[in-house]
């Protein structure tokens, strides 16, 4: 069954279209992992599902049932994690969640019993009486999900939930994403880390400037690039000369430079490890080379020529 089906979405602002034609949809009981560097849409896209910015054309199912025309009781049935954490700093961890808990009508013995469920469920049942201000930033975090979880949504929505925080509250997180599913939730879930993706998604969208460039399991998408060979190089001196020189070999479609790193993806079959080995040798020194399958990352940079590590922020 389909908890929400996006179609021919248009989005614009000013003269630029930022979701541009855009088809999805969101299987029941699935985390889809929406992948794409910055700019991409992804957020107005999770801004449009949510009800909370109107799209320009196109059609907003969620529940079955037209957005914009049922909001309210939609609304009532999404959890949305935005990216900026959003929780009253002079609220404790409790009184946040019995807050977020009235917002969407719960009341009395049934309030208390979520609260102290969700505080549980994202690990923060010991800090129920202390105030945000006093949190890290992973804690922090785990209390904004726990606002949006509180009245148990069918549909939940992240935006990028574990940008700038510590491993240990990131994988809290992620395990806690698993079990969500696990209880038959559906989970949209945007991020630039792609591990993560690779950990928890049933299937992945990629996006680029408002488009839907890719879509397939993890398997399936990297499947798609097998017909590719990724020559991985390291140098003593790296230089834009010498990836222009590399771009130049017969068979090769990318050159990605990273400092003294190189990745060269070439055609299968093209054999452009001894090629490459002799451009660089020409140019300086050589640390190391080695041939590598391709991994997510690489589908992604196949698709989009882009990498995700450029905004890598913690
Ligand atoms: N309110 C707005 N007014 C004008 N332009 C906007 C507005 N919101 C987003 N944009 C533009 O739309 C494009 C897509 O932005 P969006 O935030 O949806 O991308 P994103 O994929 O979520 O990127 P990021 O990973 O950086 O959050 C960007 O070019 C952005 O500048």
């Amino acid at each position: 069954m389909l908890i929400a089906e996006m179609s021919n979405i248009v989005k614009r602002y000013g003269s630029s279209r930022v979701l541009d034609h855009v088809d999805i949809v969101i299987d029941e009981g699935e985390i889809l992992g929406l992948l794409g560097p910055n700019g991409a849409g992804k957020t107005t896209l999770i801004h449009s599902l949510a009800g909370l910015i109107k799209t320009d054309s196109g059609e907003i199912k969620v529940f079955n049932e037209e957005l914009q025309r049922n909001l309210s009781t939609i609304k009532s049935k999404i959890g949305l994690v935005t990216q900026e954490v959003t929780v009253f700093e002079d609220l404790t961890a409790r009184e946040n969640l019995e807050f977020f808990g009235g917002i969407y009508g719960l009341r009395g013995e049934e309030l208390k019993k979520r609260v102290e469920e969700t505080l549980r469920f994202v690990g923060l049942m010991d800090r129920a009486k202390q105030l945000p201000t006093k949190f890290s930033g992973g804690m922090k975090r785990r209390l904004n999900i726990a606002c949006a979880l509180v009245h148990e949504p069918k549909l939940i929505i992240m935006d990028e939930p574990t940008v700038g925080i510590d491993p240990q509250s990131r994988n809290h997180i992620l395990e806690s994403i698993r079990k969500l599913q696990q209880n038959g939730t559906t989970i949209l879930y945007t991020t630039h880390y792609i591990e993560e993706v690779q950990a928890i998604a049933s299937r992945v969208v990629v996006m680029d400037q408002g488009h839907v460039i890719a879509e397939g399991t993890v398997d399936e998408l990297v499947e798609n690039i097998q017909h590719e060979e990724k020559v991985q190089l390291e140098v003593e001196e790296g230089s834009e000369e010498l990836a222009e020189q590399l771009q130049k070999i017969n068979g090769v479609k990318q050159v990605i430079r990273n400092g003294d790193r190189f990745s060269i993806i070439s055609r299968t079959g093209s054999g452009n490890l001894d090629r490459v080995l002799t451009v660089a040798k020409s140019t300086g020194g050589v640390k190391s080379i080695n041939v590598e399958k391709p991994t997510l990352e690489d589908v992604f940079l196949t698709l989009t020529g882009k990498t995700l590590r450029d905004r890598e922020d913690n």
